[in-house]
């Protein structure tokens, strides 16, 4: 292809059949360049993070813009305001010096009409990253995001640079290319304007070395510079670099979205998802990203949050542990919520119900829906009955062998193989991760029968009974919270949830059957189960 000139070539003035008039817009193609980098056995590509590294040098050499956008192969840009709005955060004179990427929502494309597995993460989005804002700014999400060029680089932000740009001894640093490190501080002035650049064989030579797996050796590439390595997930451990060097970031929304993608609305390829995500956040926990190491760059609140979003997978072992609380109860005569049981309840109440009121305000705050909600609050108990244990128990072995998780691409709708749009919805993909959650599941099925069991054998209206079946709340708010896996387990009948509900309800009535035909007492021993009962020692669900 011969180089374009630097001349505008104008277009054609507006005619009978073109009513739009291009004659003082310059029409010239804008360049694109296609890149294949090395890769070579006995070197990691370090997938995404390796790739925008590389892409980051190259550019470098061809446009040098100050500002980079970045979003993944299967996003696209949907507004063409897309790049011009995150320029007004970046060159607002009150703090836009200061700000080192402008992130944009992710948004999702064919995602089944009720969201099932909450593939639009809108409490996330909306919610979280929008009131990360009022701190230092959201965290790096990986795609849809506007960089200025020299935070990548590692550079201090102006706020704490105490003058221009120093190059002398970064040699180490960067590699070894000079036209590379030359290039960087042009690559910081915001107004210079670019003109394209003529490809000569010296050019060709720079690029071909910037691209190959040894130009890294012995480099800080892929961990005080550029987009960070050996982490599954290099977006938020990349952003929080910048964090703790002081930058700031900006969360901008806008309508139509700037940016959309596509989204696993299979069962288990979202789950794996959720794995990935959850086991690179304890990764992060467990690296020198871990938010307790950063400086006083980081603000207090943004510190609080980057330790949630590393730590989170852990505390769910807990809700597992509650979620499988009525093993105990099944097999024994305990009760499992606390005497005295209306003062308990009271409290437990009251703390829910400041949770969910405190829920709802941000809700309504972020302007999202009740149901956006409803999925945010199922998928959590979904990921954290099955994916996070996994993630923590992946991160322990990590820890003890030190060998790293091999985490696999999220697979993409595949919808041209069936008329059916969300196919992959009803597609069941049996896999070990499935089972806590299915066995969770179980658990609180049959505490509902047994409860119920329990009830009919004391007679409905005795105390016992009454204190069984409030019990019994618990389990029953467990199988809502878990509604939408149960229904992607069933496959295709789970187009008629109408099925569910019949094996529902038989499962409880057996559960209950069996338990009245096994443990009704004979009348002489009520008086004897009853005053056992009162002495049982009660326990109280953990979660
Ligand atoms: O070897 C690879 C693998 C991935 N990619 C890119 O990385 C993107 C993200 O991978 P994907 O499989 O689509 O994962 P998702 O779970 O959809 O991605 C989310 O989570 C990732 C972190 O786990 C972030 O990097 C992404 O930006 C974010 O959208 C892809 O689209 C590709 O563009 C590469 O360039 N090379
Ligand atoms: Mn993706």
């Amino acid at each position: 292809l011969g180089h374009p000139s630097c001349k505008p070539q104008l277009g054609s003035p507006a005619s009978a059949d073109n009513p739009l008039d291009f004659s003082n817009v310059d029409t010239r193609l804008p360049m694109l360049v296609y890149m294949s980098r090395e890769k070579r056995p006995g070197y990691n590509h370090q997938k995404k993070a390796g790739a925008m590294n590389v892409m980051l040098r190259v550019s470098a050499m061809l446009s040098n813009a100050p500002f980079v956008v970045n979003f993944d192969g299967d996003h696209y840009i949907n507004n063409s305001q897309a790049l011009r709005a995150p320029m007004c955060f970046m060159l607002d004179p009150r703090d836009g010096q200061n700000t080192a990427f402008v992130q944009f929502p992710q948004r999702f494309d064919d995602v089944d009409p009720t969201d099932r597995y909450a593939n639009h993460n809108r409490v996330f989005f909306d919610g979280t990253m929008l009131s990360l804002n009022g701190l230092q700014g959201p965290s790096y999400l990986g795609t849809g995001t506007m960089f200025r060029r020299v935070a990548l680089y590692g550079m201090e932000p102006p706020r704490y640079r105490a003058e221009n740009i120093k190059l002398a001894g970064k040699v180490n640093e960067f590699g070894s290319s000079t036209s590379f490190i030359n290039s960087m501080p042009d690559g910081a002035i915001q107004e210079r304007s670019i003109t394209p650049v003529l490809v000569d064989e010296a050019l060709s030579n720079d690029l071909a070395t910037l691209m190959t797996c040894a130009y890294e050796d012995g480099s800080s590439w892929g961990r005080d510079v550029g987009w960070v390595y050996n982490i599954a997930t290099e977006d938020v451990v990349t952003g929080f670099r910048m964090h703790r060097q002081g930058w700031r970031s900006m969360y901008c929304s806008m309508e139509p979205a700037a940016f959309r993608g596509t989204a696993p609305i299979n069962l288990t390829e979202r789950l794996y998802q959720v794995l990935r995500w959850s086991g690179g956040s304890l990764e992060m926990f467990f690296s020198h990203s871990n938010a307790l190491m950063a400086g006083r760059r980081l603000h207090p609140l943004q510190r609080v949050a980057y330790l949630n979003m590393s730590t989170y997978p852990i505390v769910t072992v807990f809700i597992l542990a509650y979620n499988l609380f009525p093993v105990l109860w099944l097999f024994s005569e305990q009760f499992y919520i606390q005497r005295p049981f209306g003062t308990y309840i009271m409290y437990l109440v009251a703390v829910i119900a400041m949770i969910h009121v405190i829920g709802m305000f941000e809700v309504k705050w972020a302007g999202i829906t009740l149901l956006d909600w409803c999925r945010n609050e199922q998928f959590y108990m979904i990921g954290a009955t099955g994916v996070y244990p996994t993630a923590v128990l992946y991160m322990a072995l990590k820890l003890v062998t030190g060998k790293g998780i091999y985490f696999r691409l999220t697979s993409k709708q595949t919808d041209a193989c069936s008329n059916d749009k969300f196919a992959d919805l009803y597609t069941v993909r049996w896999v070990p991760l499935l089972l806590p959650t299915i066995v969770v599941l179980v658990v609180n099925v049959a505490a509902v029968g047994a409860a119920i069991g329990k009830a009919a054998a004391w007679g409905f209206f005795t105390d016992q009974a009454r204190h069984v079946l409030l019990g019994m709340l618990f389990n029953v708010w467990i199988l809502v919270l878990l509604y939408p896996f149960a229904l992607g387990i069933m496959g295709k009948w789970g187009k008629r949830p109408v099925i569910l509900f019949v094996m529902l309800v038989m499962a409880i009535g057996a559960v209950g059957l069996v338990y009245v035909a096994l443990h009704a007492p004979y009348p002489a021993d009520i008086s004897e189960v009853a005053a056992s009962l009162g002495e049982a020692s009660l326990t109280g669900p953990s979660g």
